[in-house]
């Protein structure tokens, strides 16, 4: 496959450069030897993360590149993909970010679409020839890398929220696993406040429970779920998320052990899987 890949830029089978000018722009520069040899007409991939506006117009600046050089099938493998969450209008005088992003991302005409772990439905409804690339490799290579580690126990996948809800019984599926609890939690959109943690599993006795989501922002869903599941009995909780944020850093409260991927950075002292597998 050819790719040119701006998360891992060793691997990328196109040589490239970038760098940001004086006023911020940022800049892109192929290096012309690395793609002479190239069948144009071929596929090619480019690998990136989209986790600010310079990142999406690098994102289209070196579609527009790929174009000037012909090559005629070029696809975009995102790992993380800024605005997923403002997946609607949340409060009056607030945009619809997302509708904004994909429009951005429309323009570049892309062959195919590929998104790691989505917040939600929309990304890919708004994103044109999109596809979203599930969290379920990555779900099991964390729990053979956790059983590893520490021996295998009874364990229970938990859906912390109505977002993860939707999700997770096909992670189950694919976990063959039937042992999941469901969760749920209150955001005030004006402040961010989180409250109300619940669920309706009574007795966790013991159990490892893994939770999984797609984002670890500034940890409260999930210290907020921890604590509640080990108030129910849980030995240990433990947290599985795609992209890692950790805007308040890693340790959470109640929570024993992270998992996530470098999609959105690279993150110390949790274990971090590369993204790339996944994409
Ligand atoms: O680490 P935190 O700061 O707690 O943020 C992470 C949570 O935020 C997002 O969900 P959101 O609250 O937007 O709800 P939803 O999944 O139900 O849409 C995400 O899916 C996590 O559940």
């Amino acid at each position: 496959m050819t790719t040119l890949n701006l998360i891992y830029p060793e691997q990328s089978t196109i040589r490239f450069k970038t760098m940001v000018f004086p006023d911020g722009q940022p800049h892109i520069k192929i290096d012309m030897d690395s793609v002479q040899m190239l069948d144009r007409r071929q596929p090619v991939t480019l690998l990136t993360r989209v986790d600010n506006a310079n990142d999406l117009l690098t994102t289209l600046f070196i579609k527009n590149t790929l174009d000037y050089l012909e090559f005629e099938q070029v696809g975009l493998h995102i790992s993380y993909l800024t605005a997923a969450r403002m997946d609607r209008v949340m409060l009056d005088g607030e945009p619809f970010s997302l509708k904004v992003v994909a429009g951005i991302l429309n323009q570049g005409g892309f062959k195919k679409v590929k998104i790691f772990d989505p917040h939600s439905e929309v990304s890919t409804a708004l994103i044109d020839r999109s596809y979203t690339v599930t969290n379920h490799q990555f779900v099991k290579d964390a729990l053979d890398d956790y059983f590893r580690k520490h021996g295998n126990s009874v364990y229970c996948l938990v859906s912390p929220d109505g977002g993860a809800l939707k999700k997770i019984h096909k992670l189950a599926q694919f976990l063959q696993t039937d042992n999941v609890v469901e969760c749920m939690k209150e955001r005030d959109v004006k402040t961010g406040a989180l409250t109300n943690f619940k669920t309706t599993t009574e007795n966790l006795e013991g159990q490892t429970c893994f939770i999984v989501d797609d984002i670890c922002d500034g940890g409260g869903t999930f210290a907020g779920t921890a604590k509640m599941l080990k108030e129910k009995g849980a030995a240990k909780v433990n947290l599985i998320v795609s992209h890692g944020i950790f805007s308040k850093g890693s340790k959470i409260e109640f929570v024993d052990e992270i998992y996530t991927t470098d999609s959105f950075r690279k993150v110390e002292g949790v274990q971090c899987f590369e993204v790339g597998k996944y994409l």
